[in-house]
């Protein structure tokens, strides 16, 4: 029996054109698609600008109603209004979301948010859960009463990875999340993500643009192109053996990264 996690069911997305007479014409971002993710595991989502990734992780997250499918979570189907479930199980972290915080704010009050809004913890069960998730991410608990201005760039995103895994989620999406970071900062990240997946269990859906991140990082890889699936299965095997014509423009045009890692 696999194990699992996530899995995602006909989900798909239409737009009305806004730019079209009466809007009678849609816009199709995601043809329906299917996939699983077992628990411990990557899945990449690749592909072009426009080709989809992100109305996949706004749907994943509960930002955008699909227009057809769902999503179970260990075989429990999600309700598509149902924020407190969705943003307790699936979490999402984006490229900057590291100058997103708050700047009026401690570190200690940016993670006690989601607990006062999604937990039943006293105040000392969340002071003390605070403290062990900034040990988690590799900070300190008396980073707890800094500003976000007194951190860097690599240290935000770590203050964002802990916001994201505070309420204990079983999926995270990473969408282009460590696209800014520097290559060195950015293996360290790396590293602690998969530490974190060995702990915690987590399944990562990992956006990029960066195949030789993609390569390094993810299980599995899903290829998109104007909404629609192109290849899903072993990173490995798509990267050795790409199928469809515009997988391997994808990789030529990156080969410079692969062949750099
Ligand atoms: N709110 C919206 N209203 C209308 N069309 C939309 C909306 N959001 C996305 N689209 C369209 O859906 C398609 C897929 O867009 P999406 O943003 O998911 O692509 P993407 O792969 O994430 O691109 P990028 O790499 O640039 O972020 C595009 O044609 C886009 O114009």
């Amino acid at each position: 029996m696999s194990n699992v996690l996530l899995q995602v069911v006909n989900l798909s997305k239409s737009y009305k054109d806004k730019n079209y007479w009466l809007n009678r014409r849609c816009i199709n971002a995601l043809e329906p698609l299917s996939f699983n993710i077992e628990a411990h595991k990557t899945l990449a989502i690749v592909g072009e600008t426009g080709s989809g990734k992100s109305t996949l992780a706004k749907l994943l997250v509960g930002a955008e109603l699909p227009s057809t499918g769902h999503i179970r979570l260990n075989g429990q189907t999600l309700e598509p209004g149902n924020f407190k479930q969705r943003c307790q199980h699936i979490r999402m972290i984006f490229q900057d979301s590291g100058t997103t915080l708050n700047p009026s704010l401690t570190i200690e009050q940016l993670l006690d948010e989601p607990l006062q809004l999604n937990t039943d913890l006293d105040e000392l069960e969340r002071y003390q859960l605070i403290r062990e998730t900034l040990q988690k991410v590799g900070l300190l608990a008396e980073h707890m009463n800094f500003y976000p201005h007194m951190f860097s760039g690599g240290q935000k995103q770590r203050i964002s990875l802990a916001r994201a895994i505070i309420l204990q989620p079983q999926v995270i999406i990473l969408d282009e999340a460590l696209a800014s970071l520097d290559p060195s900062l950015r293996s360290q990240m790396i590293n602690l993500l998969l530490d974190l997946q060995q702990q915690m269990g987590l399944a990562f859906i990992l956006i990029s643009h960066n195949l030789g991140i993609v390569r390094h990082f993810s299980d599995e890889m899903m290829v998109l192109y104007k909404g629609k699936v192109l290849e899903l299965g072993k990173t490995t095997d798509i990267l050795q053996n790409p199928q469809h014509k515009h997988t391997k423009k994808l990789i030529m045009s990156q080969r410079f990264q692969l062949l750099n890692r």
